[in-house]
């Protein structure tokens, strides 16, 4: 990933999302400016920022749930409505009504369904199982969706969006509120996905930022000077005044010498 112009010798594959310019807001209140990114297919990439900068925004416009005031989303090289089967969605929260007894398969085989026709098929079958054991709660298939625990429920749609067998993977903090084992069990289930499928994550949390990832995008601080603006970092060059826990001691580049805060990236700060 990197903006327009960027020099960054970190370079993978053809490219997997670019926002050209994009601006957005939500009715008069302007939240994205000016962004312009890329990801390379198969990269493996954090969003970070503040609380309200606009990241879940950013996921937003990327899944064609929100579109752009001006500017341009690509996926896979295609126009965003072509590239959108190709993405697997992890959200935030997910709605559910316990009063509707669902097992923990079929929420899993929601991620083959497609808008027209949809038959389950001998390949759909092994997909959903393969989900279930790729994310490690085989064990859960028939349980009841609404009997599982917070962090149980979030396994089971990292699983619904792997059983769709995406090129990409987009997570909106899938960790929050997690306990420690089930986010290490979460942290070696997108290991090992690493490399094979590109990766984009929202996450308040720095040991992951540091552990996994190739290139950290930042979202600016709306209420500071970059208002809006992406700043993008490579893992090339060291920057004076970046928390070294950010970055996991390597080296990265920031574009527009901002110092960042060392609040952008810190578990604890997510109200
Ligand atoms: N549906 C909406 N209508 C109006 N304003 C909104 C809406 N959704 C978000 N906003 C505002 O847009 C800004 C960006 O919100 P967004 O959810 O993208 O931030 P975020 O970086 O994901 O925050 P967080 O880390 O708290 O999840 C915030 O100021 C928020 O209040």
């Amino acid at each position: 990933m990197s903006a327009a112009g960027d020099t960054s010798p970190v370079r993978q594959g053809p490219v997997a999302v670019r926002f050209s310019d994009v601006d957005f807001s939500y009715g008069p209140v302007p939240v994205l400016s000016s962004v312009s990114f890329h990801v390379h297919e198969s990269e493996f990439v954090a969003l970070v920022g503040p609380n309200g900068a606009g990241k879940t925004t950013v996921l937003k416009l990327l899944l064609g749930l929100e579109r752009p005031r001006s500017g341009t989303i690509e996926l896979f090289g295609r126009p965003q409505r072509a590239g959108l089967p190709l993405i697997g969605y992890v959200p935030q929260h997910a709605s559910y009504d316990p009063a509707f007894p669902v097992q923990v398969r079929e929420v899993v085989r929601m991620g083959r369904i497609r808008p027209f026709g949809f038959r389950r098929s001998r390949e759909d079958e092994l997909c959903v199982q393969e989900a279930l054991e790729r994310v490690e709660i085989a064990d859960l298939a028939d349980r009841s969706y609404s009997a599982l625990s917070g962090g149980q429920r979030r396994r089971v749609l990292v699983a619904r969006a792997l059983a769709s067998r995406p090129k990409m993977l987009i997570l909106d903090e899938p960790t929050a509120n997690m306990d420690s084992e089930s986010e290490e069990r979460l942290f070696a289930t997108l290991g090992a996905l690493k490399g094979n499928t590109t990766v984009l994550i929202v996450t308040h949390d720095s040991g992951f930022v540091s552990s996994l990832t190739d290139v950290v995008l930042c979202v600016g601080d709306r209420s500071s000077a970059e208002k809006g603006r992406t700043v993008v970092r490579h893992r090339t060059e060291p920057v004076a005044g970046l928390p070294p826990e950010l970055y996991g001691g390597k080296a990265v580049r920031v574009r527009h010498d901002e110092n960042l805060p060392d609040s952008w990236c810190c578990k604890g700060d997510h109200s």
